[in-house]
């Protein structure tokens, strides 16, 4: 089984989607954190981000080892521990430019159908992204787009970052630019056909995890309609 979850930045979808996969014995798979690898990379490098040949060369020759245990979340980047790395504002800021290159897509998107062909043997796995359902893995046998409203979304992510480290301003340009500039790649704001929106505004973590559960064991995987 497959479960794409999709959304606007800090809707929930890395938060739920592990708790799906914790709940339902899945593997799980963070694709952002892909587009995060190379964006740390290619810094870690100075490379020009808007130099798209290079920085796509560079995600092509990366060595990416990703964790799908979805309590046990690693990546490592060439030999090195990135985990941590990759969630600082530095790479958030600029992680756009990679994830609009459209050769890096090519390649990160490649080796993500890779990951989850090898989960099927796991007995599945939960994917959360931005394209997910419309290009990734299209034949999903639940797809989800997890919204929530801006203020909600601002606020979560302001409560993550430690307190005082992060202005209204550069909040905004985290969630609010970040989802404009992404937006331009990736259909996340419209539900594709077949996909299931849950605004989660006014749900807590718990209970998107239940609703989300509870969809996926009402959908009969593909493998056992015959
Ligand atoms: N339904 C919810 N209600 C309140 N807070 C939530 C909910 N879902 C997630 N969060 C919190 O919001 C923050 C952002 O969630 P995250 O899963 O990282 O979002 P995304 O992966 O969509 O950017 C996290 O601190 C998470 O614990
Ligand atoms: N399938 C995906 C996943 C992420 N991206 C982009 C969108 C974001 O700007 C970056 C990082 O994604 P991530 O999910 O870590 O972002 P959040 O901070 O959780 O909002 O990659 C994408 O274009 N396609």
């Amino acid at each position: 089984m497959i479960i794409a979850v999709d959304g606007p930045s800090g809707s929930g979808k890395s938060s739920t989607a592990r708790g799906v996969a914790n709940r339902l014995g899945l593997r799980y798979l963070d694709t952002g954190a892909t587009y995060r690898a190379v964006t740390w990379s290619a810094v870690e490098r100075g490379l020009d981000l808007d130099d798209t040949a290079a920085v796509a060369q560079r995600a092509r020759e990366l060595v990416l080892e990703i964790s799908t245990d979805p309590d046990d979340q690693f990546v490592i980047a060439d030999g090195t521990d990135i985990t941590a790395a990759i969630r600082e504002p530095r790479i958030s800021e600029v992680v756009s430019k990679i994830a609009t290159n459209l050769d890096v897509r090519k390649e990160l998107i490649r080796r993500q159908r890779a990951i989850i062909d090898k989960a099927q043997t796991d007995g599945g796995i939960v994917v959360e992204g931005r394209d997910i359902a419309t290009v990734v893995a299209t034949d999903a046998e639940l797809k989800v787009l997890l919204t929530a409203d801006q203020e909600a979304r601002m606020a979560r992510r302001g409560a993550e970052l430690a307190a005082g480290s992060v202005t209204a301003a550069e909040l905004r340009d985290q969630i609010v630019r970040r989802d404009a500039d992404d937006s331009t790649v990736s259909e996340f704001q419209v539900a594709s056909d077949g996909a299931v929106t849950i605004d989660s505004t006014d749900l807590t973590l718990e209970e998107v995890v239940d609703v989300i559960s509870r969809l996926a064991t009402e959908t009969v995987p593909r493998s056992q309609e015959l």
